[in-house]
């Protein structure tokens, strides 16, 4: 990076360090609706830090499957000032949310852009836009089990640019909360699409408050008013307003807005087919459309009467359509060179913009604690689960253990040995597979959500939320083994019980980890769910319980030297075997004949090696099966970051 693109970095942060001690700073301006529409009552404008975006000739075009090629923004251009609120409209599918993705630098895996962005003059780089800006997209989605204020906590404390200690966070949040008219539902659970708690004005206004934590100067913010009522509209939209007060430039996206949200709105910009049918002072389009030949009929709403105008009509052809949308565009064209002098920016070269990086707020341990922290107050919150992960535990470890009731080690129990040693293993991995591979799930949306707010990586995430869903992966594996080595009579010895135990937590905290990988990797539960067992039935199968080592045929040797199935079945028959003298019931030769497949099980070493196990490989086994579970962890974190990347 040269120094003038470094120089250009350290101004955007110096812009990012003022915007947030200001916020700290400011005094919470509670307005009543009413102050929110009339200008004179409002506190003038804090001008400092202020942006101006301007976008010129911004193209967009999705490909799609077989080379198809869809163009969805013609040289769409315009400028959304500070201090003022920008309404983009116009009828479904016109490009509005694909304006906002481009301008925010977001979700444009598939789309071909052309055109710049720009803020006071100077070309802005998706990452630098992240920076100044905010957008709140059309679904809110957060994490169901925390509160209101928790929520905003966890935001804030990942967001602000700088470490806040607990009384200016708690500052920050209670200015939130009441800015944002969410103080009487703060410690309300924010509840997901399917468990309401919060409603809808409520959850978009907590958006909001997530957004603007860091007081950015640009806020964006895609249908904020979808699926509210009239009265919700006119509380979220007088929200934003509030915003611009402040200096703020808020750019949103907006359908069928009431006449009293409407006249909000300082500035306009109207797509039709990927065209700017207008953009300017939202009070001066019926003048323009007047002049286009479609004056505003009486007692009709001026939003009501523009849009009817650039919507296709059922009863008229394709082409009266398009030939109203042409000579409207034309007329705003011909406008716009008419006033060609105020459209003029200064910007610097393209050259000069600065390349993409993620910056992060916090650091990566940082990130990794307060992710760590949530998914343990998740955890602890969906204690209905857990407690039935318990229960299931119980049931299936007395079930199993009833199997193996009173089983000693003795001739006529070693059949039933080689069952209590591989089901252990198996156990490990039936119970806890299925429950792991879900962990990520119904987070997925919401970590997509605050990696593109540069709240996190995909890696601190993985690893922070794998590692707090894995303290269950400890205690159940305890509780099955307590039972197990309980109900059956087997010689223990601290040495034993020691193995034995850490043996089946590794196990099952590696089968834990395949089971994340394998969700990471496929990106979709029911594919997981498939694609795993093609995996692990084969492993199992040459695990050393359903064919010996010896008798594996050599092209399936590979599988079974991967086997983490066989090193787990190794470890738990050589830590009960390997200082086990003679065998009870092995005294006679014709009897250890019958049942060895290799004629020598009279002690315990010649009892593992009949397994074709041999007594040294202990640490080769603990090896094994933790070099398999890192394995699994690395790749789930390569695969997550992959998928949370080109989300
Ligand atoms: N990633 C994409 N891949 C393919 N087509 C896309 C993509 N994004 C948008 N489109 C298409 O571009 C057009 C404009 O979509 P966009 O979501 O921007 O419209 P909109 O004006 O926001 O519509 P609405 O008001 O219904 O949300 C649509 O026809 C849509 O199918």
């Amino acid at each position: 990076m040269d120094a003038k693109a470094l120089s250009e970095v350290e101004e955007v942060e110096k812009d990012l360090k003022h915007a947030s001690e200001r916020f700290r700073k400011s005094k919470v301006h509670s307005t009543t609706a009413s102050d929110a529409e009339s200008g004179p009552k409002h506190p003038p404008p804090i001008k400092t830090n202020t942006k101006k975006l301007t976008f010129q000739n911004i193209e967009a075009i999705a490909v799609k499957k077989k080379g198809i090629r869809q163009e969805i923004l013609k040289k769409v251009s315009g400028v959304a000032r500070p201090g003022e609120l920008t309404f983009i409209m116009g009828s479904s599918g016109a490009g509005k949310t694909t304006l906002l993705n481009i301008l925010t630098g977001r979700n444009i895996k598939n789309i071909e852009t052309e055109g710049e962005v720009i803020v006071n003059g100077r070309h802005m780089t998706p990452t630098e836009m992240k920076r100044l800006s905010a957008y709140v997209q059309q679904d809110d989605v957060f994490i169901g089990m925390l509160t209101v204020k928790e929520t905003l906590r966890f935001a804030a404390k990942l967001r602000s640019p700088f470490k806040l200690d607990k009384v200016e966070l708690e500052s920050i949040v209670d200015e939130l909360l009441v800015m944002m008219s969410l103080k009487k539902c703060e410690n309300t659970k924010v509840g997901s699409m399917t468990e309401k708690s919060l409603s809808r004005g409520e959850r978009k206004r907590l958006a909001f408050a997530c957004e603007i934590l860091t007081d950015p100067p640009i806020l964006f913010c895609d249908e904020p008013t979808s699926g509210l009522d009239s009265f919700m509209s006119h509380q979220v939209i007088k929200a934003l307003r509030q915003l611009t007060y402040e200096g703020k430039t808020v750019v949103c996206t907006i359908h069928q807005p009431s006449t009293s949200v409407y006249q909000m709105a300082d500035q306009l910009i109207l797509l039709s087919q990927g065209h700017i049918a207008y953009a300017g002072p939202a009070k001066q389009v019926d003048a323009f459309f007047g002049r286009c030949g479609y004056p505003i009929p009486k007692f009709v709403s001026s939003p009501d009467h523009f849009m009817r105008v650039i919507s296709h009509k059922s009863f008229e052809s394709e082409e009266e359509y398009n030939t109203r949308i042409v000579k409207i565009v034309d007329e705003h064209e011909t406008m716009l060179k008419e006033k060609s002098g105020h459209s003029s920016t200064h910007s610097s070269r393209r050259e000069q913009a600065i390349p993409d990086a993620d910056s992060f707020s916090r650091t990566w341990w940082c990130q990794f604690y307060y992710i760590f922290h949530r998914s343990a107050t998740q955890l602890y919150r969906e204690r209905a689960v857990l407690m039935t992960k318990l229960i299931q535990t119980l049931i299936m470890s007395v079930m199993i253990g009833g199997c193996y009731f009173q089983m000693q080690i003795h001739r006529d129990y070693l059949p039933s040995f080689k069952g209590f040693a591989f089901v252990s293993v198996q156990m490990m991995h039936m119970l806890f597979m299925m429950p792991a591979m879900t962990v990520f799930w119904k987070d997925y949306p919401v970590v997509v959500r605050e990696f593109q707010a540069n709240m996190y990586s995909p890696s601190a995430y993985y690893l922070a939320k794998t590692t707090a869903d894995s303290v269950q992966y400890l205690v159940f594996p305890v509780i099955f083994s307590a039972i197990m080595l309980g109900m059956a009579n087997l010689p223990y010895t601290i040495y034993i019980i020691t193995h034995y135990l850490v043996i089946n937590i590794l196990l099952s905290l590696n089968a834990c980890s395949i089971a994340q990988s394998f969700a990471a990797m496929c990106g979709h539960l029911a594919t997981g769910m498939t694609v795993l067992p093609i995996v692990c039935v084969p492993l199992m199968v040459f695990g050393g319980f359903m064919i010996t080592y010896d008798a594996i045929p050599w092209y399936f040797l590979p599988l079974a030297w991967i086997s983490w199935y066989k090193y787990g079945f190794e470890a738990i028959t050589i830590v009960f075997f390997e200082s086990h003298g003679q065998i009870d019931g092995c005294g006679d030769n014709s009897t250890v004949v019958e049942m060895s497949s290799q004629g020598n099980c009279s002690t315990g070493p010649a009892f593992i090696k009949d397994q074709a196990f041999e007594v040294s490989n202990l640490w080769i086994d603990y090896t094994v099966i933790l070099a398999a579970l890192l394995f699994w962890k690395i790749l789930g974190v390569l695969a997550f970051s992959w998928r949370i990347r080109r989300a």
